[in-house]
């Protein structure tokens, strides 16, 4: 099973520029949870912070024992190894066909020998459906095969936590459909704790089990994926319906001056009640994602703080546990 992620208080600036401050969450092990906020707003610093390559001035990143931020260089090294990334582009070597390119962290981090480094590649090749292309450079593969090489390639050192940066970006939305379904059918083959960072509306629809938000600095919300989806804050409520009205503008944030126009002209986020679409399930001849039953448990366990709406929304998504009434 994947492992939890604490992250207490952190705050990350850039000289003056404080990116966010002061985010408190926890990803329950082996969960999918999604972080949503408009660009700038500092997803990818947080994807960063929590894997120790970027310092945040202020706060803990708790994995399995380790501060991500404050403990000894080699301590965050070592615990590094827990994790896989997946980088916007792939960052694959483009020198290297896909076979060596999925294959370099083993032969970088350990001394398997190449029968073994063989086996494991080729594993992780057919799970992310790329069986026939390990031989292909990746500047003669699509981008969406590149994205799933970059992700066979996270896969090879077994994480336990994988971050996944924006794995729709240059997709069209086929391609981001089957990475949805892949990404739902890896966490069921290895019940690894999973931050995926995204703009995409359908992913965060329909992927993760929890979601949160960055904006003006903030963590504005984190928590079962129902309780963003039938969220009444503006700016959660903006973004998941992908509208220019509302605290969201071009340059990431609205001045007063246009908020207040937009109030006098009368522009409403919409009011009809939401749909909470139901999540994706692992394809057929999978495993059940062994995450569901703890989630479960979790989100009844927090019954009573939620929104009647939120609660509605885990009502009509919940699988009755066996021997009990649905
Ligand atoms: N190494 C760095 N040095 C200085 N500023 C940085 C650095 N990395 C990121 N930033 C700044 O931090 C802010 C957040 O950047 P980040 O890439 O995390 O945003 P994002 O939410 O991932 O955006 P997008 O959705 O567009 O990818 C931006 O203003 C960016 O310019």
């Amino acid at each position: 099973m994947g492992i939890e992620v604490i992250v207490e208080g952190l705050t990350k600036s850039f000289g003056t520029q404080t990116v966010w401050q002061d985010v408190t969450l926890t990803l329950p092990p082996g969960e999918v949870s999604v972080m949503l906020g408009p660009s700038g707003t500092g997803k990818t610093v947080f994807l960063k912070s929590v894997i120790g390559l970027l310092k945040p001035e202020r706060g803990r990143v708790l994995v399995g024992g380790v501060d991500m931020v404050n403990s000894p260089e080699r301590d965050i090294y070592e615990a590094r190894k827990l994790f896989g990334l997946m980088f916007q582009d792939g960052a694959l070597f483009g020198s290297l066909n896909l076979f060596d390119n999925i294959a370099f962290p083993l032969r970088e981090h350990t001394r398997k020998k190449e029968s073994e480094i063989r086996r494991i590649v080729m594993e992780r090749v057919e799970m992310v459906g790329l069986l026939g292309a390990e031989g292909k450079l990746p500047g003669e593969i699509s981008g969406g095969m590149r994205k799933r090489a970059g992700l066979a390639r996270a896969l090879v050192l077994d994480p336990q936590i994988i971050l996944c940066d924006e794995p729709d970006s240059g997709l069209d939305p086929v391609r981001t459909s089957f990475i949805s379904q892949l990404l739902i059918d890896l966490n069921a083959q290895i019940d690894a704790t999973m931050l995926i960072v995204t703009h995409n509306l359908d992913i965060a629809a329909t992927v993760p089990d929890n979601m949160g938000m960055l904006f003006r600095r903030e963590l504005v919300a984190f928590g079962p994926r129902e309780l963003l989806l039938t969220s009444d804050e503006p700016v959660v409520r903006q973004f998941l319906s992908g509208r220019k009205d509302g605290p969201i503008g071009m340059s990431e944030e609205k001045d007063e001056a246009t908020l207040a126009r937009e109030q006098v002209g009368g522009h409403s986020l919409p009011t009809a009640p939401r749909r909470v679409a139901p999540q994706l399930e692992p394809s057929p001849g999978l495993p059940p994602r062994q995450a569901v039953q703890r989630r479960r448990a979790r989100v009844l366990a927090m019954w009573d703080q939620l929104p009647a709406a939120t609660r509605e929304a885990v009502q009509a998504g919940l699988v009755p546990a066996q021997g009990e009434p649905a």
